[in-house]
């Protein structure tokens, strides 16, 4: 580790504003865990979030929000890249290659604007046709993305090679609430017939030293749906 990795390692010097059923949120931990970054985990409660937060997220008052040596940042994808660029000398969570770094981008962008809203209009769908339309629409875009794995991992345990890297936790964070929509609904959207190497992708991934204590148990975050619902 570099002098200046263990300077700006200092825990008060790292702040995360969050809270725990939150995949974006979820991004930034492993991400820190990834760089052996210590930080203060600030739990926001959404119904009445914190001065620290309006303040330092103006913008959409959302989580997360890093607040690194007191400046502010926002945006999961924005932070996961923000800490890969600061703290250098530990594992890289972005490809070195220009033109891998960029499909792995495009792929993020899918993840946040095509796959995730999907799966989440699952939930508010009334008609069983259209349900089952998402549930399908979801399930291509998984196997899109076992493609995607296939050609990035290059044989290797993730989308990073031997590491995880930006593809592995853009889509690992929605992990535990792909599971929630597979329990609801009865259905599989991850199965050996469909996605059988993100099947195994998603066990490796999970048990990762950077995302095991992290990453939320799904009966919590079944438990957490409910009071969603109910609201
Ligand atoms: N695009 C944002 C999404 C963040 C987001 O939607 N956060 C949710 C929690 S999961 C939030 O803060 N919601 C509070 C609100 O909308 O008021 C990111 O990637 O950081």
């Amino acid at each position: 580790m570099h002098i200046s990795d263990m300077l700006v390692t200092m825990k008060s010097e790292v702040k995360l504003l969050g809270a725990w059923p939150s995949p974006y949120v979820l991004r930034v931990r492993i991400a820190l865990n990834m760089k052996s970054v210590k930080y203060d985990f600030h739990e926001e409660k959404l119904s009445s979030k914190s001065q620290l937060l309006l303040q330092s997220n103006p913008i959409y008052k959302k989580i997360p929000v890093l607040i690194h040596k007191d400046k502010p940042l926002c945006e999961s994808l924005i932070i996961v890249q923000y800490v890969d660029d600061v703290w250098l000398s530990a594992s890289p969570i972005l490809p070195s290659d220009p033109y891998d770094r960029a499909i792995a981008r495009f792929w993020t962008v899918y993840i946040d604007q095509t796959l995730y809203p999907t799966m989440r209009s699952i939930r508010g769908a009334s008609e069983e046709d259209e349900k089952k339309r998402l549930i399908e629409e979801v399930r291509k875009g998984l196997a899109m993305l076992e493609d995607v794995f296939k050609d990035s991992s290059k044989g290797k345990g993730f989308y990073g090679g031997d590491q995880i890297g930006l593809l592995d936790i853009a889509l690992g964070s929605f992990l535990g609430w792909l599971r929630v929509v597979e329990i609801i609904n009865g259905v599989k959207l991850l199965d050996q017939n469909n996605t059988p190497e993100l099947l195994k992708w998603a066990e490796r991934f999970c048990a990762h030293s950077a995302v095991k204590d992290v990453m939320p148990e799904t009966g919590r975050l079944l438990e957490f749906s409910k009071t969603l619902a109910k609201g």
